[in-house]
């Protein structure tokens, strides 16, 4: 992989704050090394490495509180907003590591998007909701024409073409999430993270975002937290299982493994692995 190749070139691409580091993985757009993450003294997850390969759709499975979310949100330093949050480790995106003192935050976000569990719209128009973070990152190009591809995009564009200028907050809660999606994708981010999105959702709707993701995987590479052990079947190319091991009288979350998703279901390696996907245990 060439790095300079792989660059957001897109017209909401901003000025490069995070360089292609010299050491990238061939395929993998992000190698997470995860040490320790702690909340104040709490110590949330240890001990937690995944590579992610460019295209892909990974997803994070396991218990409640095995620290899915804690990961996903280290990846593009979206925990760095909670008070106490401290990582220990690297993740590397595109071989350059995201907690590097030179590296700005916000811009990281630009390159690693985000879509949260509860559909969020801006209380503005739709097309504003779209345009929000073009206009943010100074986008001097056709925001009709870009605002257009985005709504394609999240497959929502022949549902809203006719209100653009009508609020994001009067669609239904499946076309909030899909907005939401276009308003992540608008700027391009090679990286999009999906924290339960379709938890909000009723099965269609459900069904929509899953289909919408195996188009968005041919422009951004995908990680999920999902509890539903079905969608990650249906949708992940990779699973990853996190476990928290409360018998020491802890709760601090790890990653127990990571395998192709078929074969993490169907022959997992490590005992919990394969109680959890068996159902004993949710
Ligand atoms: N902002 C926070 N401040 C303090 N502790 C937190 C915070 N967020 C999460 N935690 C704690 O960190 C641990 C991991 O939480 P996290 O939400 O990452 O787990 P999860 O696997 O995503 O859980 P769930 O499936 O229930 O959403 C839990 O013990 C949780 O209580």
């Amino acid at each position: 992989m060439t790095t300079s190749t792989n660059a957001p070139t897109g017209p909401g691409a901003p000025a490069p704050p995070v360089p292609p580091g010299p050491n990238g993985e061939a395929g993998s757009v992000l190698h997470i090394d995860l040490k320790a993450v702690y909340y104040g003294k709490f110590k949330a997850v240890r001990d937690s490495a995944l590579d992610v390969k460019k295209g892909t759709i990974t997803a994070f499975i396991g218990p409640s509180g095995c620290g899915k979310s804690t990961v996903l949100r280290s990846i593009n330093r979206m925990n760095d907003l909670v008070r106490g949050f401290r990582f220990e480790g690297k993740i590397r995106f595109r071989g350059r590591d995201v907690y590097e003192s030179a590296v700005d935050p916000v811009a990281v976000r630009r390159y690693i998007g985000m879509v949260f569990q509860q559909p969020n719209p801006f209380a503005m128009s739709i097309f504003n909701n779209v345009a929000f973070g073009l206009r943010l990152n100074g986008y001097k190009g056709n925001l009709n024409e870009r605002v257009e591809q985005a709504l394609r995009s999240a497959a929502l564009w022949d549902e809203v073409k006719d209100k653009l200028r009508q609020s994001g907050l009067a669609l239904s809660g499946g076309q909030q999430q899909r907005l939401c999606i276009a308003r992540a994708v608008a700027t391009e981010p090679e990286v999009l993270l999906m924290d339960e999105p379709c938890s909000a959702l009723d099965p269609i709707a459900t069904v929509k975002i899953e289909e919408l993701m195996q188009d968005l995987k041919k422009k951004h590479t995908i990680v999920i937290v999902t509890h539903n052990l079905q969608q990650a079947k249906r949708v992940a190319d990779t699973t990853s299982f996190f476990y928290v091991d409360t018998t020491q009288g802890g709760r601090t979350g790890y990653l127990v493994e990571t395998g192709p998703t078929k074969e993490l279901f169907s022959n997992p390696r490590e005992p919990h692995t394969r109680d959890y996907v068996a159902g004993a245990f949710s």
